[in-house]
């Protein structure tokens, strides 16, 4: 597309396209944006079993986010029948993390899909490739023909439930969704996982200061009643 773009660029006159540029590297600089808008986006982290898509779901009825769950979107892309399917499968079963090229396409899809301003990511980035890559790469979309948008996307914060692995694996057992990483193996391997390669992640933006940490050990109504309608979930981005 880009290819095609720059082509067409020589055809038009120099002025306008002077205009065109100097206006994307204004947005390149300041601003995440899609169709105008500055783009908000929130990560939440936390343990298999946290609570993470549960909390969610209440943040996407009590403030109108987008919430895409980078788990869900695999799970999608595997009942897909897409070629990376069998692959994406046998990673999760394992516990592992899928390559951050598969998960971080299928985001920046799900972004452009949403057409929303405000979206809160679940179970992403995974671990230091996954956050690396994904504040590398360039969202792009075309807007309207003269505002080739790119987008550099940085999380406003992060959400980290913070759970015992006790409850977390009872939670897991009980989950009852039919789940291939729902057993104790894969759950196992997934606590491994979580410690090794995520919570240096969370352990970064909390050096950065962009750390909420909400006790995620208590029964799911009082989660949301004592950090959500505190704001502490959404920090008044509504
Ligand atoms: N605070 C809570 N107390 C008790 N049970 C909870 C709580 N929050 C969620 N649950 C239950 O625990 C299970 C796991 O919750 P959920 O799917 O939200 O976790 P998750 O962090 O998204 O897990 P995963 O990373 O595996 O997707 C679900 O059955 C859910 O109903
Ligand atoms: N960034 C990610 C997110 C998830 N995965 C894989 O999916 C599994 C399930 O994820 P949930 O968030 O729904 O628990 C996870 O265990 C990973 O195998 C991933 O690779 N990268
Ligand atoms: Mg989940």
């Amino acid at each position: 597309m880009r290819g095609g773009l720059v082509a067409s660029a020589r055809l038009l006159p120099r002025p306008l396209v002077r205009w065109f540029l100097q206006r994307r590297a204004q947005l390149d600089i300041n601003e995440n944006m899609l169709g105008g808008k500055k783009v908000k986006i929130i990560f939440v982290l936390g343990g298999p079993g946290s609570g993470k898509g549960t909390q969610c779901s209440n943040i996407v009825e009590h403030f109108g986010f987008i919430h895409l769950s980078a788990g869900e979107l695999l799970r999608a892309e595997i009942n897909s029948g897409s070629e990376n399917g069998t692959m994406i499968d046998t990673i999760i079963k394992e516990g592992k993390i899928v390559p951050s090229e598969i998960t971080i396409k299928l985001l920046q899809e799900a972004i452009i899909k949403g057409g929303n301003d405000k979206y809160i990511i679940d179970g992403f980035p995974r671990n230091e490739e996954n956050r690396a890559v994904f504040e590398s790469v360039q969202l792009q979309t075309l807007v309207t023909y003269f505002q080739l948008l790119q987008i550099n996307i940085s999380p406003e914060f992060v959400l980290f439930f913070d759970c015992s692995e006790e409850e977390m694996e009872r939670r897991l057992l009980g989950r009852n969704q039919g789940r291939s990483d729902d057993n104790i193996e894969t759950i196992r391997k997934r606590f491994k996982v979580f410690v090794e390669s995520s919570l240096p992640v969370i352990e970064y933006y909390e050096s950065k200061g962009m750390v909420k940490k909400i006790d995620a050990t208590k029964p799911a109504p009082e989660v949301f009643e004592d950090d959500g309608k505190r704001m502490k979930f959404t920090n008044g981005i509504t």
